[in-house]
């Protein structure tokens, strides 16, 4: 851990400031697969920190239903949150690939909970192994413009990498949402802090500059940079 703040921002860090109450009890509507994810991994991840904030997870589950999305990106699946978020969105033959270098929080969290919601789990891909490998090879065989939604939340490092790949992968009025946009205050408090705020502070500089896209970025949770592409 460093000098960051890692529980500025999300709803589940925030529970006695009344505004964030307020938003996360009108419009977030968790699954019970969903919730029981979110407590488990809270409760028994070492890296609890790491979860998706439920308000980032049910904008992208409006965006999915909202775009008629079937097929989504999901960079970084620890404990399986985003994914199964994303997966109950999700039509009947709809698909979340989603993507980590380790299932180890996966396997003793997440799965045991997934496993209990088949109709969640078949929709659900799960790819043990480098994310940018990964969609390079989703490339090379032809699935640029294919999908749908993508969502990156892997290893920052790789930010502009996986905008890149996941703007050629997306079709023409799909969405992604790139989370840590704000990297706990970072990008505006200490631009030049490490590695980690220096990839944020490039993609959303790419991002601002893309004209593949239009893009906005929200300060929910730890700050969210959405690309919507023309
Ligand atoms: C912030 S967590 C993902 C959280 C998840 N999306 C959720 O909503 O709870 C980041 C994940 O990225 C994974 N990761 C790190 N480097 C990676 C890489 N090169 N390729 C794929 N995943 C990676 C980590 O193992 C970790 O599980």
């Amino acid at each position: 851990m460093d000098s960051r703040n890692y529980h500025q921002g999300k709803s589940f860090f925030e529970k006695d400031d009344p505004t964030v109450k307020y938003c996360v009890t009108k419009s977030v509507h968790e699954t019970e697969l969903d919730k029981k994810l979110k407590e488990e991994t809270l409760s028994k991840a070492e890296w609890y920190i790491m979860l998706g904030a439920p308000e980032v997870l049910q904008l992208g589950k409006n965006f999915i239903q909202l775009i008629g999305a079937k097929k989504v990106l999901d960079f970084g699946t620890f404990t399986g949150a985003s994914a199964a978020a994303f997966a109950s969105a999700l039509p009947e033959d709809g698909k979340v690939l989603t993507m980590d270098i380790s299932h180890d929080a996966l396997n003793s969290i997440g799965m045991p909970l997934i496993d209990q919601y088949p109709e969640i789990k078949k929709k659900i891909d799960f790819r043990k192994g480098p994310a940018l490998e990964i969609v390079d090879e989703l490339i090379k065989n032809g699935e640029s413009g294919k999908w749908d939604f993508a969502f990156i939340d892997a290893d920052k490092p790789n930010y502009p990498n996986y905008y890149n790949k996941a703007v050629e992968l997306v079709r023409s009025g799909g969405v992604i949402i790139v989370d840590n946009a704000l990297f706990f205050g970072t990008v505006v408090n200490e631009p030049d802090k490490d590695d980690l705020t220096r990839a944020i502070v490039k993609v959303n500089e790419i991002i601002a500059n893309d004209p593949r896209t239009n893009s906005m970025i929200f300060d929910i949770a730890d700050g969210i940079h959405l690309a919507f592409k023309k």
